[in-house]
């Protein structure tokens, strides 16, 4: 199979960096003195996944030429006044290092500046030529704040084109979320099983295992469904990072019945490539620019599970252009047989509002 050694490496850093994720997480939300403006273990965090998985693709794949475009970068840490929060990320990146094979010799330890570097190894600005890859070290930030979804989402372009996709999603139940509408995570049963790995790569198709278990991957395929009455949709949690009066539009023109799924984080391109729901619609407020980092690696994740992602006037997403997509409106997503139909409710929707907007 193509890309199996970068499959590999892929798997194992962002598996290993969604561990660090966990232990930060389950901390944040034990903590007495957790405050909603105290963002700081969220910036342990992504610092600390983004290096994580910077040293582990880094040391797995040794022979190749290394570019990554990360989210990250080391500016703010490199401040005065960040010593403390630089020392405790390097322990933190140090801990999960030396937990990841207790059986295998453990490496020197990371100084703060060996952090610091493999941080940075993140600032490429990718592009059409040569292989590059993308990471979004914590994607839905506000989620892993609120205790909810949240994904360590990790790509790799080869010659603009991405060819695969890794998303792990700690918090995303095993089972179907189909019909979980805007249920939190701390309402769903503690006994069911959360924790899932999807990966995809080019012509191969998309698979998911349970994150840090050794059970056999299956095979995942978006939803059959035909009948937009029967469809439901995937849209972001937060109201800021997407118009929820528009998908609600776009839905009602369809004959959608069901109520939106809200979730953080690309766990909804995970959840639609097993076909918890059938559309995700994204329509960010005018004059936001989406980064690749937040679709790569859920954007080959879908397809390879028979969906189709694209901008809202049908045209595929083109990651050769450096950090920036550039698009048309937003990101809609659907199986072959409701795009068309989609398409149709999102210009015609689109036309409305703007006839709207100008009538007032
Ligand atoms: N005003 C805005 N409009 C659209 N997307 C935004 C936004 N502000 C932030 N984002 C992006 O939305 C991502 C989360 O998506 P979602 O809403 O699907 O959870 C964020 O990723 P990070 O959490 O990695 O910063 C961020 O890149
Ligand atoms: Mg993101
Ligand atoms: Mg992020
Ligand atoms: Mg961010």
């Amino acid at each position: 199979m193509a890309y199996e050694k970068e499959l590999d490496a892929a798997k194992k850093a962002a598996s290993l960096a969604a561990r660090l994720c966990q232990k930060v997480q389950k901390a944040l939300l034990q903590s007495d003195v957790q405050s909603k403006s105290d963002k700081s273990p969220v910036t342990v965090a992504d610092y600390g996944s983004q290096a994580v998985v910077s040293l582990l693709l880094q040391r797995e794949l040794s022979s190749e030429p290394f570019s990554l475009v990360a989210e990250e970068d080391s500016a703010d840490l490199r401040k005065d006044g960040s010593q403390d929060i630089l020392e405790r990320i390097t322990k933190l990146v140090n801990d999960t290092l030396a937990n990841e094979d207790p059986l295998k010799p453990i490496d020197s330890a990371l100084s703060t500046e060996d952090l610091l570097r493999a941080i940075d190894c993140g600032t490429s600005e990718g592009g059409p030529n040569g292989r590059h890859w993308v990471l979004d070290p914590i994607d839905g930030t506000k989620g892993f704040l609120r205790g909810d979804q949240y994904a360590v989402a990790l790509g790799l372009l080869e010659e603009g084109k991405v060819v695969l996709g890794v998303l792990a999603c700690p918090n995303l139940p095993l089972a179907s979320i189909a019909g979980d509408n805007n249920k939190d995570s701390s309402s769903s049963s503690s006994s069911e099983e959360k924790g899932c790995l999807f990966y995809a790569t080019i012509g191969s198709g998309t698979y998911m295992q349970p994150l840090d278990s050794k059970t056999d991957p299956v095979k995942v395929h978006v939803s059959s469904v035909e009948n937009p009455e029967d469809a439901s949709f995937f849209e972001s949690f937060e109201g800021a990072h997407s118009l929820h009066d528009l998908s609600s539009s776009i839905a009602n023109k369809l004959g959608v019945k069901a109520p939106p799924v809200r979730i953080d984080s690309q766990a909804k391109y995970g959840a639609l490539s097993r076909g918890d729901g059938a559309i995700y619609l994204r329509f960010p407020h005018k004059g936001y620019r989406e980064k690749i980092w937040d679709h790569v690696a859920g954007a080959i994740v879908v397809t390879e599970a028979g969906g189709i992602v694209t901008d809202a006037g049908g045209k595929a997403l083109d990651f050769s252009k450096g950090k920036y997509l550039d698009l048309d409106t937003g990101i809609i997503v659907a199986n072959e047989k409701l795009m068309p139909l989609l398409l149709k409710a999102v210009r015609d929707s689109i036309a409305e509002q703007e006839k709207e907007a100008s009538s007032l």
